[in-house]
């Protein structure tokens, strides 16, 4: 297993771009089962679960060209199985994300239940329920969702809680459903805006995404289109937080800005002068942070994605910050870490009390989970002395070459390959 071997204390400078956003080209890819034509994908990041998810739709028969300058090509005109398989599905939660366009597409689907994550129980009682409200004949078996419908009926369907997986399984079911598909409580996200964005470009007719009320009317076929996904606004905010932490002067190119309205506040708050300019964001960092509380929320609220970077960069503020996160009851693995590097942090249920220390000392840490991995490679930037970040296997889910972004901005880390010491 690879490690990361980080010497702290250099401030960050330079200019870095941001990837394709992962939650973004996760759904797309899989939104090209829907058709028989062929989908051309720009900014598509290259990332551990991108791989496994071309892996699982090539399992299923999709035919694709992964070429350079992250394109790629995919066209699902023979797909010869409907199964995901448990080996595939294991590894990668959004795997489920196969389940609604087979189901609409072909009428039947056989995908493996997601495993148990470590950030918390993730069920997908949502995604069953909803393609059972639209007539599919649903069922849990040996581990699998089994799914059969002749046709998938649009339907009136208000999740349980706001599901932004749910949202985009039951979008992409219902652009091929009879009827209008009314789905309340939807997610906001700018990742299943983007996902509705392709869809009508290929021929779908949804109204309302970017609200919590989308209206999907059910059409034939869909056709091929081109599509350039949307950047990644947390790999964007992470190396916010990672300047935030070491101080210095870093510009973000091919960003998002206005996707980031919530992130971009906090840090703000936390101390950061920050500018945006067109699709560039200046950072510059020449204090302590101040301590900085926060909920996470769905969007447009602070995302459960950032918790752990904002808590890393809370650990070496002036004060004390109150953070709660109120969407995983699993998600502050990174906390005894942090702790171990000299971070005051005291965890109860739902709520983290960070209280800032001027320095933390280099450590050996191990990341539990893929922004966990992101908050121990913040603070071993940050902090005095020797880091090392075991099982980045994680962060590779997630961040693209994320070592050699943060060496491109004078930061002293190196990857150690598994079998060195
Ligand atoms: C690939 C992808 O896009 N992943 C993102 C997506 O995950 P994902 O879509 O899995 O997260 P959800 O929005 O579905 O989860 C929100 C909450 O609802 C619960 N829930 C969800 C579905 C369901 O059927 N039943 C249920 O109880 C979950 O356990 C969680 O507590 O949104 C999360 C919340 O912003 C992000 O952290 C993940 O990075
Ligand atoms: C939790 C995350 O991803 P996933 O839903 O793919 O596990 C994440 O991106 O932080």
């Amino acid at each position: 297993m690879d490690k990361l071997l980080i010497r702290g204390g250099r401030p960050l400078h330079g200019e870095v771009a941001i990837s394709g956003a992962k939650n973004a080209a996760l759904p797309i890819l899989c939104a090209g089962l829907l058709t028989s034509d062929t989908l051309v994908l720009d900014n598509v990041p290259e990332l551990r679960d991108i791989g496994t998810t071309l892996r699982l739709l090539e399992r299923l028969g999709v035919a694709y060209r992964n070429g350079r300058g992250r394109h790629v090509e995919l066209a699902a005109s023979q797909v010869s199985s409907v199964e995901a398989p448990y080996e595939l599905v294991k590894t990668m939660r959004a795997s489920i994300l196969v389940l609604g366009p087979l189901l609409a597409r072909f009428g039947e689907a056989r995908v493996s239940l997601p495993g148990g994550c470590a950030i918390g129980q993730r069920p997908v009682d949502q995604h069953i329920r909803g393609l059972a409200a639209m007539g599919a004949e649903i069922r849990i078996e040996r581990g699998y969702v089994v799914a059969r419908a002749k046709r998938l009926k649009g339907a009136t369907i208000r999740t349980d809680m706001v599901t932004v997986t749910g949202t985009e399984n039951l979008m992409m079911a219902a652009t091929l459903a009879e009827g209008r598909t009314i789905l309340e409580n939807a997610a906001r996200e700018p990742e299943v805006v983007d996902l509705a964005e392709l869809l009508i470009k290929m021929g779908a007719r949804i109204q309302g995404h970017g609200t919590d009320r989308i209206v999907i009317d059910g059409v034939e076929r869909l056709h091929g289109a081109e599509h350039r996904i949307v950047p990644d606004r947390i790999e964007a905010g992470t190396f916010l937080c990672a300047v935030g932490a070491t101080g210095g002067e870093i510009v973000l190119r091919d960003t998002a800005a206005h996707t980031m309205g919530a992130i971009l506040d906090k840090l703000r708050e936390a101390g950061v002068h920050i500018e945006e300019d067109g699709s560039l964001i200046r950072a510059r960092m020449i204090a302590r942070p101040r301590a900085t509380g926060f909920r996470t929320q769905e969007y447009p609220g602070f995302p459960t994605d950032m918790q752990a970077q904002l808590m890393a960069l809370n650990t070496i503020a002036e004060g004390t910050a109150v953070i709660v996160e109120t969407i995983f009851e699993n998600r502050y693995m990174h906390a005894p870490e942090l702790s171990r590097m000299g971070a005051h942090i005291e965890v109860e249920g739902d709520t983290a009390v960070v209280t800032g220390v001027p320095a933390l000392s280099g450590a050996a840490v191990m990341a539990t989970d893929l922004r966990a991995s992101a908050s121990l490679v913040i603070a071993g930037l940050a902090a005095e002395g020797e880091t090392c970040v075991d099982r980045i296997y994680h962060l590779d889910r997630g961040y693209e070459r994320m070592e050699e972004k943060l060496r491109t901005l004078g930061a002293d880390i190196q990857r150690l390959p598994g079998n060195a010491s």
